[in-house]
């Protein structure tokens, strides 16, 4: 792959699904964007706009309907070895421990016991586990799942990483320093990052450039540079005035859509 090369290309990808009741249904319209390698990417709209079918579309995990997906520079045809993924449940084995759940990744990989073990106790140390080896997932804090969740995702060193609402389901405090840990773990990584959340300001907080989908069917909106110095502390940049025109100017644009998949929405309730 060169560096001009796109880790990520989506040249008007479309996506129609079977309905229901026999019809079909847009789900993305021809949704174009490219995402260099080492770029963060936040994806936001209105709920159920087709954000995560993006994602499905760029992982393989769906076939596009129309319009092509590249990711480092070939057509996406299943789902490629170098993309990782986060989702807002984890996807840590209850019956595993901290230790092999993080390995587990280079084990279906075809490494070596041993070899594994010692990656995964680097990963540990990295998240800050170091001592919770043994562990299982339910003795763990919802913090320290995203922990395990983040080293399972990077050992593998994904040249993409997917992440669909990672922290959704965490408490507003838990969420900021997950936050802060992700960019300090993916900055060492060379990795490109699409992120969808509904979180405006982390969506501005992690992000080299914040897409706006429409309402259903997706496509892009706008596009938000985030010209915000990078190492970042999270907690101080969201107190940055600049960090207040960044989120107005991505706020209008998704506040139009929002009220637009509002009446959409109660027109179909
Ligand atoms: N496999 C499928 N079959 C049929 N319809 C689907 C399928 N997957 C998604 N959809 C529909 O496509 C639309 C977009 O779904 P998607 O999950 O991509 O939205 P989203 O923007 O991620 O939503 P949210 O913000 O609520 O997480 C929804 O109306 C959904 O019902």
């Amino acid at each position: 792959m060169t560096q001009s090369t796109p880790a990520i290309r989506l040249d008007r990808a479309t996506k129609i699904f079977p309905s229901t009741n026999g019809g079909s249904f847009t789900a993305m319209r021809e949704v174009t964007l490219d995402v260099a390698p080492g770029e963060f990417v936040t994806v936001v709209g209105p709920t159920g706009c087709g954000k995560s079918t993006t994602l499905s579309l760029i992982s393989g995990l769906e076939p596009a309907s129309g319009g092509t997906v590249t990711v480092g520079g070939a057509p996406v045809t299943g789902i490629p070895r170098t993309v990782g993924y986060m989702f807002q449940q984890d996807a840590t084995l209850p019956w595993r421990t901290v230790s092999d759940n993080i390995a587990l990744g280079l084990r279906y990989r075809g490494v070596s016991k041993a070899d594994a073990r010692a990656r995964a106790q680097r990963w540990i140390d990295t998240v800050g586990l170091t001592g919770f080896e043994r562990y299982y997932p339910h003795q763990l804090s919802g913090g320290m799942r995203k922990r395990v969740a983040m080293a399972q995702t990077l050992i593998t060193e994904p040249e993409i990483i997917l992440m669909d609402e990672p922290f959704g389901a965490l408490d507003v405090q838990t969420r900021e320093l997950m936050q802060g840990e992700l960019l300090r773990l993916w900055a060492g990584t060379g990795a490109a990052v699409v992120f969808v959340t509904h979180d405006l300001t982390e969506a501005i907080a992690l992000a080299d450039r914040v897409v706006v989908m429409t309402a259903a069917p997706a496509t892009v909106k706008t596009v938000v540079t985030v010209d915000l110095p990078r190492p970042r502390n999270v907690d101080e940049i969201r107190l940055d005035p600049h960090f207040l025109d960044l989120y107005r100017k991505v706020w209008e644009p998704l506040r139009d859509e929002v009220e637009i998949a509002r009446k959409k929405g109660a027109s179909r309730g």
